[in-house]
């Protein structure tokens, strides 16, 4: 028999539309709830460097769309990982496999419930890797998770973290958000 995964997760993929809202350019690829699953749906898509720039992807538990509104995420906020343009043949998508390996194998201890989802956003100015948590307010669950996910993808002081709640990002939208957290 298949291992069975903890929750099932939804992959999603958003590729810019001048045709359509940004929430109808989100399309909902398929659920899985098995390891055997991820691989194959894993290994049967392009990976994150292979998308055209101002595409993502986004990895969700069943049922949480990847929007700052749905409700799981809207007291929520994000780990932020920006990476630099050379990073894309070497890091991305390493540490978006990391990440997604975290999640579907519930890594973080008690607080893998925290855990919503995680985004890959590419760009021409630069990737980013989100990690999304559905309580800014719970320091503790929002460090460590933070701190998890620096330890399993290795990151150095050179690649800064910074948590950026939902509320903040939404105003924000296009200048610089706060770190609410740094790591
Ligand atoms: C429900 N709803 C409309 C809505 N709900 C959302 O949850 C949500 C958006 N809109 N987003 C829109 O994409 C733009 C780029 O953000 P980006 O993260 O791709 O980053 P870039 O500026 O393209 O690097 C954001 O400025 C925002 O317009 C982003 N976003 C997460």
């Amino acid at each position: 028999i298949k291992h069975p995964l903890q929750n099932t997760w939804t992959l999603w993929y958003y590729e810019p539309d001048r045709t359509k809202t940004w929430e109808e350019s989100q399309r909902e690829i398929t659920s899985f709830d098995t390891a055997e699953d991820f691989w194959s749906l894993y290994n049967h898509i392009k990976t994150a460097s292979e998308l055209r720039q101002g595409c993502d992807y986004s990895m969700f538990k069943q049922g949480i769309r990847p929007m700052w509104e749905d409700d799981q995420n809207k007291c929520g906020g994000r780990w932020l990982i920006n990476l630099d343009k050379k990073q894309r043949t070497t890091d991305l998508d390493n540490f978006w496999l990391e990440i997604l390996l975290c999640m579907i194998g519930e890594a973080f201890n008690e607080y893998s419930d925290d855990v919503c989802g995680a985004v890959v956003n590419v760009r021409p100015k630069g990737d980013k890797l989100g990690v999304w948590t559905s309580n800014a307010d719970c320091a503790d669950s929002v460090m460590e998770i933070g701190r998890k996910l620096k330890e399993r993808l290795r990151i150095t002081s050179k690649t800064t973290m910074g948590y950026q709640v939902h509320k903040d990002t939404m105003v924000k939208a296009g200048s610089q958000t706060k770190n609410t957290y740094t790591l």
